[in-house]
């Protein structure tokens, strides 16, 4: 067996789901290195919230499975889960709560200790910018979708997990708090941790992410390194070449056309 590349520190091995007859995910198979930032990208309806929500034990897999660190998450859930941090998709938060006392809720769920719960939620609302928000007593059902996210991230983190998956991180969160979410996962993964994010949005793929995978219609279509990928060209060429751009039709949205009045 080589020993060239190091174990992957998380893996998606051949995940797939058909909702009756919509095959949304075909063995989505991914590896990701450690201390890597891995870009999951593709159209709306390709199978990312799928695959990523089976990869973290959120949607039973029809078959394949996913591993942490070599931990088979749909073997051994529970050890599985201690390594990793999760923002899914629509996230359901217990709403009648503040954020603090959501984090606080979440972290002694997580069987961590009262002082570390502590203090970590007062730095992760600081930085996240939801302290003034807390002061005031809001409660999460109050929050913004921009500060909904942010307070979700916050549960990804609180438990300092060796893997991040978050599904469309930057979605409604304003430009500052995307700064310090991408000084965040940069520094997470410079002290060895590694993420997977899905996003539509290929500057900030290419801007962040040293590795990408495009997926169309369920399949993982290609993958490697950002310039692998690439290959001398951006990512938004690469990935509508891949995807295929639909033609414009003769006379589409003609109604708006002439709004002249
Ligand atoms: N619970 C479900 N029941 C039936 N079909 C589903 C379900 N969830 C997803 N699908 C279908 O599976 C396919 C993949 O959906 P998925 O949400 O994984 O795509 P996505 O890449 O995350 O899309 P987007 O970029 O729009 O968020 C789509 O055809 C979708 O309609």
């Amino acid at each position: 067996m080589s020993t060239d590349a190091p174990a992957p520190a998380f893996r998606l091995d051949r995940l797939t789901k058909d909702f009756s007859g919509t095959l949304a995910a075909d063995e989505v198979t991914l590896d990701v290195p450690p201390g890597s930032l891995t870009g999951l990208v593709g159209p709306n309806g390709a199978g990312k919230t799928t695959s990523l929500a089976m990869a973290v034990g959120l949607l039973r897999p029809d078959s394949g499975t996913s591993y942490v660190h070599g931990v088979d998450l749909w073997r051994e859930p529970d050890r599985a889960k201690a390594d990793l941090g999760v923002l899914p998709d629509g996230l359901a938060l217990p709403e009648r709560l503040t954020g603090g006392e959501l984090l606080r809720y979440w972290g002694l769920l997580r069987g961590m200790p009262e002082s570390d719960v502590a203090s970590r939620t007062t730095e992760l609302l600081e930085v996240l910018e939801l302290d003034a928000a807390e002061r005031r007593g809001v409660l999460v059902v109050e929050y913004s979708t921009g500060m909904r996210k942010k307070i979700g991230l916050a549960t990804a983190l609180l438990h300092a997990p060796k893997v991040l998956v978050l599904d469309e991180p930057f979605e409604a969160v304003d430009p500052v708090s995307a700064r310090v979410l991408r000084r965040i996962l940069r520094g997470f993964v410079a002290g060895g941790g590694s993420v997977v994010i899905s996003s539509h949005v290929m500057s900030l793929v290419e801007d962040l992410c040293d590795r990408v995978a495009i997926i169309a219609s369920g399949r993982v279509e290609v993958s490697g390194t950002l310039d692998e990928v690439r290959g001398g060209e951006d990512l938004e060429t690469v990935f509508v070449r891949l995807v295929g751009e639909r033609a414009a039709a003769e006379g589409e949205l003609s109604w708006l056309a002439d709004l002249s009045v």
